[in-house]
């Protein structure tokens, strides 16, 4: 069986390289935050203004539990997940869990790339989410570097190079 859950911050690529390697591994690929839009017909932007986020904490943790129990997966989580409730321990337990570790820098710049509304991010100037991103990863790394496998992606920075990410996350997978 192969289940594989990516976590890390805001503009790691845990979608765009979770969905390049389920493709490689020719396995289903879920992105919780789509599965949680699909699942409750609103946009994660629609839940946090309507819910608040406490509330998409608890759809988060929920919906997790869903898509950790399918066999021969690929799931890419929000950069949030693993921060709330017992939801790294649980990966954890599931899953091989790697981390997407990248520098601030790096993560601001992905970050300009995507055109995926930020619910944390909006209403920011990019100082501010320049401060709140090495803030805000400070806090999470505890959280982060709990996962069974880190791989470190600064380096790995341009499209033609997500193919290295993959062959060096199924290195460390199967090791
Ligand atoms: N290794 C990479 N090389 C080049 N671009 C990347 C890489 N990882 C992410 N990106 C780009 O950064 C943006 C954010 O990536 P995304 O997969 O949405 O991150 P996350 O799901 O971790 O928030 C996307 O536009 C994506 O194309
Ligand atoms: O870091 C976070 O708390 C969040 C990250 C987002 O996912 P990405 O990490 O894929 O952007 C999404 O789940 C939501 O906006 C909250
Ligand atoms: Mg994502």
């Amino acid at each position: 069986m192969t289940r594989i859950i990516l976590i890390g911050y805001m503009g790691a690529g845990k979608t765009t390289i979770g969905k390049a390697l389920a493709q490689e591994l020719g396995v289903p690929f879920y992105d919780l935050d789509w599965y949680i839009e699909t699942r409750m017909r609103r946009t994660i932007k629609q839940i946090f203004d309507e819910k608040g986020e406490e509330e998409f904490r608890r759809i988060e943790h929920n919906m997790l539990h869903e898509v950790a129990e399918f066999e021969n997966v690929v799931v890419s989580c929000g950069g949030g997940t693993p921060c709330f409730y017992d939801n790294i321990d649980y990966m954890n337990s599931q899953a091989q869990v790697v981390y997407l570790k990248a520098s601030p820098e790096v993560l601001y710049e992905h970050l300009q790339m995507g055109r995926r509304v930020r619910p944390l991010l909006l209403g920011k100037s990019p100082d501010e989410v320049r401060t709140f991103i090495v803030e805000q990863l400070a806090l999470r790394e505890p959280f982060y570097s709990k996962a069974n496998y880190t791989l470190n992606v600064d380096l790995l920075d341009n499209f033609t190079k997500i193919q290295t990410t993959i062959e060096n996350l199924r290195k460390i997978l199967e090791r």
